[in-house]
């Protein structure tokens, strides 16, 4: 099966110091792959090389065009609603495929998935910090990407709502989409290739 993401060979060097080289996996529609290993080794520089935002310094790296990157900083207009702010990146984010709903529809439903709905119109700034949490990923969730980048999307989020993070990733997987999770906390991910770095 044609993967849907692979690194081949990778190396990743930054400032001038080598973080991991020879690391190779194929992760076909509906894979997963678990970025792992102590604090400082280069999980957050993998996940940037696959979102394009950093540059190998050797190897090959094939990603679909449309991915959707959770990572530390949640990028959401902190005067905005949470509706607007999400309905802003739904509509400015790569186009999803031509069956996609409307990017109203698609911020509703990450919304309600994410169990945000009801404080759509609360200002970004008054989310708590697991809420900010749960709004990143529901940015994620709207974007409609087959690859979902995930960097520590455990921090910050209580039990219930990993469980929930859980659930998001096996339906989008589910759906034939592939994710990649770099992460110090567990979650639960059947099957995903282990890349464990240092
Ligand atoms: N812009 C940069 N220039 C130079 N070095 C950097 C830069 N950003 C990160 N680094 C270094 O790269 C190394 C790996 O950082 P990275 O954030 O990828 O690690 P990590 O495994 O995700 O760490 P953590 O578990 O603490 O989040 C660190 O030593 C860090 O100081």
């Amino acid at each position: 099966m044609t993967p849907v993401f692979a690194f081949r060979d990778v190396r990743c060097v930054r400032g001038g110091r080598m973080l991991f080289e020879h690391i190779s996996f194929e992760v076909p529609p509906g894979g997963a792959v678990s970025v792992s290993g102590p604090n400082g080794v280069g999980k957050s520089s993998l996940i940037r090389i696959a979102a394009g935002l950093l540059r190998p310094a050797d190897g090959e790296v094939t990603c679909p065009p449309h991915r959707a990157l959770m990572a530390e900083a949640a990028a959401l207009d902190a005067a905005r609603p949470l509706g607007a702010a999400l309905h802003f990146w739904a509509t400015l984010d790569p186009a999803p495929a031509p069956s996609s709903a409307s990017a109203t529809a698609r911020v509703a439903k990450a919304l309600e998935a994410v169990g945000l709905a009801p404080i759509a119109a609360v200002p970004v700034r008054l989310l708590s910090t697991g809420q900010r949490r749960r709004a990143a990923l529901a940015r994620v969730v709207a974007s409609d990407a087959p690859l979902w980048l995930l960097d520590e999307p455990a921090n910050g989020l209580d039990v219930a709502s990993v469980a929930m993070l859980e659930r998001l990733i096996a339906t989008h997987r589910a759906g034939g989409g592939a994710v990649a999770v770099a992460t110090h906390l567990p979650i639960a991910l059947p099957d995903a290739i282990p890349v464990v770095l240092g």
